[in-house]
């Protein structure tokens, strides 16, 4: 009988039943344990957590990428603005679906011009407005002419709903930022202030202890919200209400279920340079390219294209390109933020900080977006790559923190992360390493608790780890017991059934009756072998039970536990993730800055703009060698520069260039010129066409006057505006009388005229002095040199103007017929001699006069006493004109 056992080597392997099984106890056997033992992690022992660990529990699973999935854009990361209007004051609050984050805007003087407000919406983006139904008409008007929506009213449960219909803005002019959103109003006693307050102060953010009283509640909240700030406190409380009435992120979820809320930060829009949607895409700061894939989805898929984000965007981690998005998207004339950014770029281009940079970088890159992760937790529980990621940011937040501390205490970013950065990171960290076994995790794709956390769990496991023996032991001795024709006896366990002997069919085993087995219960047949239940399993399944279970359960209460412990230290993450983007952001722009060879512009509340050897940033990629050219507004140079030129001249890139300078020192970047010096702006407004605003559906005229009403309107002496070829969609005289009309209105405020720079085609300015003599007023052109018929253009600037547009060249070089350009040459001069022009297929005198007097014989052969006049005229003298 030994022998015969021996010689079974089945008695000894591990057998399943079924492979779907989510968790099976092994079947006796000899084979390794379920998982190895060998590649535990060692950080048990102590609070230490180091690279290399993370190296191996990271490196060694090569179809794990946590990363992938945390970048990910769901349709419930949407933007949630509230408003509200009341005395003359605006305040706002949006709930950022993607980090759980709700962000206020204090109350801030609003006439009933909202241009407040529009910018508010231009900064938000928002995918869904929620205001008071019985807010004031002419706010109302307001935010349903910027949603764009017209009044299709439905009903979402008590929350009326409007549809976004895309059209103009406030002022009319077009706004695409404005375009696909909702409007949802809420019945007034959601906005009514103590309402809002109650549901404030009921709010449950997760660094709340749950220890604290109502009282400390109070006043835990009243550090984090200026309840002075009314309309605020009702924008926040009606965001709260009607993030309840949708469920934003628990759609899912049971009703007792809250909408997750993770962090409460205030946003301002003081400082902010005004800039417009038709500004961004004329200055191309941002380009969309559409995902050659037509199964990329349009809004993830888009990239970006050949733009001034693309150049200046290195950044490592997502948090950082969204922060990134946010500084362009809000560029700022505050001389003292806009100094520190440039002092921590000069700081990572001083080459003897070069090893500091490269060493940021590397950590950057493993910093995730953790607030996905955190309302994950918030809401039921983290993945495996969830739990990854957190350690990796966490670890290597660590690492920034200790390298920013080391460094000159005068940079404010280093200032910020050293302050931020406390301790609570580190618990976060020595708690993750010392609890989750990430090796383990990531073979069983769950969560995996590590030896010596707890007692219970590991005497369970060592029980679990112990089975295989005991099984076999327990097959043996039931193997010796039964007859001598049954060669295989194994010991199984399936999670419903408990643990079961499997003996395989013996040659007499026909039919069902032939199972039965002298203290055997049949269960079932299944791949010729025969389940039964014996009185020793049944001792197995008293003693042993669900071992797998239990583990498992206790594993998630130790990760639930781990994770409120987390979450009541996030505010640490979540200034993580703010101060790393920062840092990340600062070091893409030196990092941009050394590629692309910018300099530091010297800012300055002087109101002047001073570029020497600019470049533009796009266009010097295109073309070599790019031209320079220096730029000088305000003070002694006058305000406004009227260029001229022929086609192709450089006109266009040169004025394009001087916006784009203005705008990368606004967001505290380095400039592509020589040396600048740049007054603090409040505004950038452009007249340039542009491929958006042809596609928004306006007359090429209407988008002309439009943008220059919008400059007209709001610039300062502090704006800069930028006008190319404006006015040439209409009459040539109508054109030129608005441009004149506009100019003169900006020279009329001498030294509060805005920096304008205007390029035209419209030579007769010039030639007929139409403009007035100002100080202010500066002609410059665009240097060519002419030597006969070939023309070669320098891209220099120059005082003066030309003559002509010289679009004969042009049209030359475009491949247009010679005969055509001849014909244009000849009528160009002509006009300009102020001669007749004559047609050129005009028939000779002489048969034209052949032709009369063919006529006048006709006519003198006329009978008209027998003849029909009208007859005689239509069938002699007209005979072609029917
Ligand atoms: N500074 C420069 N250095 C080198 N090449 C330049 C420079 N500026 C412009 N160019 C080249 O000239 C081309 C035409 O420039 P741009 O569009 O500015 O001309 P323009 O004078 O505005 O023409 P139009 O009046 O026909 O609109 C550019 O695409 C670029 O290739």
């Amino acid at each position: 009988m030994a022998s015969s056992i021996s010689s079974h080597r089945a008695l000894s392997s591990c057998t399943s039943t079924s492979d779907a099984r989510p968790h099976h106890q092994p079947s006796s056997t000899v084979t390794a344990p379920p998982f190895s033992t060998t590649s535990h992690l060692d950080l048990s022992a102590d609070d230490s957590f180091n690279e290399q660990s993370i190296g191996r529990v990271f490196g060694s699973r090569a179809g794990d990428q946590p990363g992938l999935q945390i970048d990910g854009e769901e349709d419930e990361n949407q933007t949630h603005l509230s408003v509200v209007w009341h005395g003359g004051q605006l305040g706002a609050a949006y709930y950022d679906g993607e980090t759980a984050e709700i962000h206020m805007m204090r109350d801030s003087a609003e006439p009933d011009t909202f241009t407040l407000l529009k910018q508010v919406f231009h900064q938000v983006q928002p995918k869904f407005i929620v205001t008071s139904a019985t807010a004031d008409e002419r706010f109302l008007k307001a935010v349903k002419d910027l949603q764009g929506g017209k009044d299709t009213t439905s009903t979402v449960g008590d929350i009326r709903q409007t549809s976004s219909v895309s059209g103009p803005g406030t002022d009319g002019e077009p706004d695409s930022s404005m375009g696909d959103n909702q409007l949802q109003l809420l019945p007034s006693l959601d906005y009514t202030l103590e309402v809002c307050k109650r549901r404030i102060l009921a709010m449950s953010l997760p660094s709340i202890p749950e220890h604290f009283t109502e009282e400390d509640r109070t006043i835990f909240f009243s550090s984090l919200i200026p309840f002075d700030c009314l309309c605020m406190v009702r924008a926040v409380g009606g965001l709260l209400k009607y993030l309840e009435k949708r469920r934003v992120g628990v759609e899912l979820e049971g009703y007792n279920v809250r909408v997750p809320v993770l962090s409460i930060r205030m946003f301002s829009l003081e400082h902010i340079v005004s800039v417009d949607e038709n500004t961004y895409s004329a200055l191309q700061i941002f380009q969309k390219e559409r995902h050659p894939s037509a199964y990329k989805s349009a809004g993830s898929g888009a990239k970006e294209g050949l733009s001034l984000f693309g150049i200046l965007n290195k950044t490592k981690s997502v948090v950082g390109s969204k922060l990134m998005r946010v500084w362009f998207m809000r560029p700022s004339c505050d001389l003292a933020l806009l100094t520190q950014r440039q002092n921590a770029i000069a700081f990572f281009l001083a080459s003897v900080n070069t090893e500091v940079t490269s060493t940021l970088q590397e950590c950057l890159k493993q910093v995730k977006n953790v607030a996905r992760i955190l309302k994950q937790m918030r809401q039921a529980q983290a993945s495996v790559g969830d739990w990854q990621a957190l350690y990796k940011t966490t670890y290597n937040a660590i690492n920034i923190g200790d390298i920013c501390r080391a460094q000159r205490a005068d940079i404010e970013i280093f200032k910020k992360i050293a302050r931020g950065f406390t301790e609570d990171l580190h618990y976060i960290a020595s708690v993750i390493s010392k609890i989750v076994d990430f090796d383990e995790s990531a073979a069983q794709n769950r969560f995996v608790v590590k030896s010596n956390v707890d007692a219970e769990l590991d005497h369970r496991k060592r029980t679990y780890n112990g089975l295989p023996d005991l099984m076999t032991q327990v097959a043996r001795e039931e193997l010796n017991r039964l007859s001598s024709d049954i060669e295989e006896c194994n010991v199984i366990y399936l999670p419903q059934l408990g643990y079961l002997l499997a003996i395989s069919c013996t040659s007499k085993m026909q039919q069902e009756k032939d199972f039965s087995v002298p203290g055997l219960e049949f269960v079932f047949l299944s791949n010729n072998m025969v389940h039964y239940k014996s009185a020793s399993t049944k001792a197995l399944d008293v003693k042993l039970g669900d071992t797998q279970c239990e583990i498992t359960d206790l594993e998630t209460q130790i990760m639930h536990r781990l994770q409120n412990s987390i979450l009541e230290r996030s505010e640490v993450l979540f200034t993580v993730m703010q101060h790393a983007a920062e840092l990340d952001c600062l070091l893409s722009f030196a990092a941009a800055a050394k590629d692309q060879n910018y300099t530091r512009p010297d800012l300055t509340e002087d109101n002047i703009i001073h570029i020497t050897g600019g470049r533009h940033p796009l266009q010097e990629l295109c073309v070599s060698p790019f031209v320079p050219n220096d730029t000088y507004s305000g003070g002694k140079f006058g305000k406004m520069k009227f260029l001229t030129g022929p086609n192709a001249s450089g006109k266009s890139v040169y004025l394009k260039q001087a916006g784009v300078i203005a705008f990368m020192s606004h967001i505290g970047s380095f400039v592509p010129a020589e040396g600048a010096t740049i007054g603090m702006l409040d505004g950038i407004y452009t007249r340039v066409q542009t491929l958006e605003s042809v596609s928004i559906g306006l007359s090429t005229f209407m988008l002309d006057i439009n943008q220059m009403a919008l400059a007209l309107n709001n610039a300062t002496a502090k704006s800069l505006v930028i006008v190319d070829e404006f006015g040439k969609g209409t009459e040539a005289v109508d054109g030129i009388a608005l441009l004149c009309a506009s100019l003169k209105h900006w020279l009329g405020r001498g030294t509060l005229c805005p920096h304008v720079l205007v390029s035209s085609h419209f030579h007769s300015i010039v030639k007929q002095s139409l403009l007035p003599q100002s100080q202010e007023l500066t002609y410059q052109t665009m240097e060519v040199l002419q030597n006969g018929d070939e023309m070669v253009f320098l891209y220099q600037l120059i005082e003066g103007h030309a003559d002509h547009s010289y679009a004969s060249h042009i049209a030359a070089q475009a491949g247009l017929p010679e005969e055509l350009l001849k014909r244009g040459k000849q009528v160009t001069d002509l006009l300009a001699q102020s001669k007749p022009i004559h047609r050129v297929n005009a028939e000779s005198i002489d048969s034209q006069f052949q032709k009369c007097q063919d006529i006048a014989d006709v006519f003198l052969k006329l009978d008209l006493e027998h003849t029909n006049v009208t007859e005689f005229l239509r069938d002699k003298i007209l005979p072609n004109s029917q």
